[in-house]
C-alpha cells in the first residue's frame, strides 16, 4: 500500500500555525516560528536558527515532513470543561475480527521462520462529536495520569479546518544532555485492573511472560546497537522493570550511556533510532512492508516522535503513542500491538483497545470499543 506524505517536505507550515498552543509535559506556549522538513533533513542541515528550544513532531514513515515550532511560552490555562457528547458509536477501522484475522497470519508467517521476528500491527478509532473537540482540554485531562507526558500540538491541515496531535506518551525514545543519553523503551503491555489482587496478578503474569520478554527483548537490542558506536559506556540492565500508567502495565528497560563526542546532535541520533521496533518491528523493512499490508490506513504522526530540542542540539523525544488526531468533531485515536510467532489474536484486539483506555477516558468515553 503507497503511502501519500501529509505535505511536502520543503513547504513551511501554514501562517495558521503561529499563535496556535503548544503542550508538552508541564510546558506550554503559543507557536511563533514553524519549520518543516524530515527528520533526517533537521538531521544533516542541522536547526533552524535559535536561541530558544524547539518543539516539534515527525510522522512514522521515515523521511516524511514533520516540524519545529518556536514557542512564546505562557501559563497553563487552568481552564476545564466537560468533553462533547458522542454523536455516533466509534468506528474500529478495521473492524476488530479484521485485525484479529491480521494477527493470526502475521503471526503464522512470523512462526514459519524468515527473516521476520516481529511487526507491530495498529488498528484506528474514529470517534465523532456533536460539537467541536477541544483539543487543549483532551490534553489536560491526559495529563492527570502523573505517570506520562501529555501533549499537544498544531499539524498542517488537510482540509479546511485546523488538525491537532493530542496524546499521552509514557516512552521516552532519547533524552541528550550533553554526553549524557537515555532511552528507555517500553514493549510488553498488561491492562490494569480496579481491583488490587487482579491488578498485581496482571503485573505480575507480564513480568513472567516469555512472550512478551522475547518481544521485549528486540526493542532493547535494537536500541543498543544503535547507540553503542557513539558511546563510550551504554548500560543496559539484565532484565526489564515493570511500568505503570493509569491504564496499563509495560515492562520497560532504561538504558543510559555516555557519548564518545558529547556534540552529537541529537535529532541525529534520533534518525538513526525512529522507527524502533516498538512501534515498527523488527527487522525494519519486513516489518514496514507488513504493516504497509495490513494497516488499512496512514498512521501520519501515530508512532512517530515528538519532543523538544535546544539550541545546542540537545533534548527529549518520545515516541508518539496513545495519541488521537483531532480535527474538529472527529477524534481518529491510534493504538498497536507488537506481534511475534506466539501472539494471539484475541489477547492483541484487548491489548489495543486497552491502549485506546487513556484518550476515551479523556474524551468521555466510557470503553474504548
Ligand atoms: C504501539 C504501541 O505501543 C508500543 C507497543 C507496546 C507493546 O507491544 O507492548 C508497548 C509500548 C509501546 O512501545 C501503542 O501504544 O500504540
Amino acid at each position: 500500500m503507497t503511502k501519500q506524505h501529509s505535505f511536502p517536505a520543503d513547504q513551511g507550515l501554514p501562517a495558521d500555525a503561529l499563535g496556535q498552543p503548544v503542550l508538552l509535559g508541564r510546558s506550554f506556549g503559543r507557536v511563533t516560528q514553524a519549520h518543516a522538513g524530515s527528520l533526517e533533513h533537521f538531521a544533516q542541515a542541522g536547526l533552524p536558527r535559535t536561541e530558544e528550544d524547539l518543539i516539534g513532531a515527525f510522522p512514522f514513515a521515515r523521511g516524511a515532513p514533520g516540524h519545529l515550532y518556536a514557542t512564546a511560552p505562557e501559563a497553563m490555562p487552568d481552564r476545564r470543561d466537560a468533553p462533547p457528547a458522542l454523536c455516533a458509536p466509534p468506528v474500529p477501522v478495521p473492524e476488530p475480527a479484521l485485525y484479529g484475522e491480521a494477527v493470526r497470519s502475521l503471526a503464522a508467517r512470523i512462526r514459519q521462520g524468515g527473516p521476520l521476528k516481529k511487526a507491530v500491527l495498529a488498528r484506528m478509532l474514529e470517534v465523532r462529536t456533536d460539537r467541536p473537540l477541544d483539543p487543549l482540554q483532551v490534553a489536560l485531562r491526559l495529563c492527570e495520569d502523573p505517570d506520562i507526558t501529555g501533549y499537544c500540538l498544531p499539524l498542517p491541515p488537510r482540509g479546511a479546518g485546523a488538525r491537532w496531535l493530542v496524546g499521552a506518551t509514557p516512552e521516552l525514545l532519547l533524552d541528550k544532555r550533553g554526553a549524557a543519553i537515555r532511552s528507555h523503551p517500553f514493549a510488553g503491555s498488561a491492562q490494569r485492573s480496579e481491583d488490587p489482587a487482579q491488578d498485581r496478578a496482571a503485573a505480575g503474569a507480564l513480568e513472567a511472560s516469555a512472550k512478551d520478554r522475547a518481544e521485549h527483548r528486540l526493542v532493547v537490542e535494537y536500541i543498543h546497537d544503535i547507540l553503542a558506536p557513539h558511546c563510550r559506556h551504554l548500560s543496559v540492565p539484565k532484565g526489564p522493570a515493570l511500568h505503570r500508567t493509569a491504564s496499563l502495565w509495560h515492562l520497560g528497560t532504561l538504558i543510559e550511556g555516555e557519548l564518545a563526542d558529547p556534540e552529537t546532535p541529537c535529532l541525529a541520533l534520533l534518525a538513526a533510532l525512529h522507527p524502533t521496533p516498538a512501534v515498527a518491528g523488527q527487522p525494519l523493512a519486513p516489518a514496514l512492508d507488513s504493516i504497509g499490508a495490513a494497516e488499512p490506513f496512514e498512521r501520519e504522526f501515530y508512532a512517530g516522535t515528538l519532543g523538544r530540542v535546544t539550541a545546542q542540539n540537545d533534548g527529549t523525544w518520545y515516541v508518539t503513542l496513545r495519541c488521537a488526531i483531532i480535527e474538529g468533531c472527529l477524534a481518529r485515536l491510534f493504538a498497536g500491538a507488537g506481534i511475534v510467532g506466539a501472539s494471539d489474536p484475541v489477547s492483541e484486539i484487548a491489548e489495543t483497545s486497552a491502549k485506546f483506555t487513556a484518550m476515551c477516558r479523556a474524551l468521555g468515553l466510557d470503553t474504548p470499543d
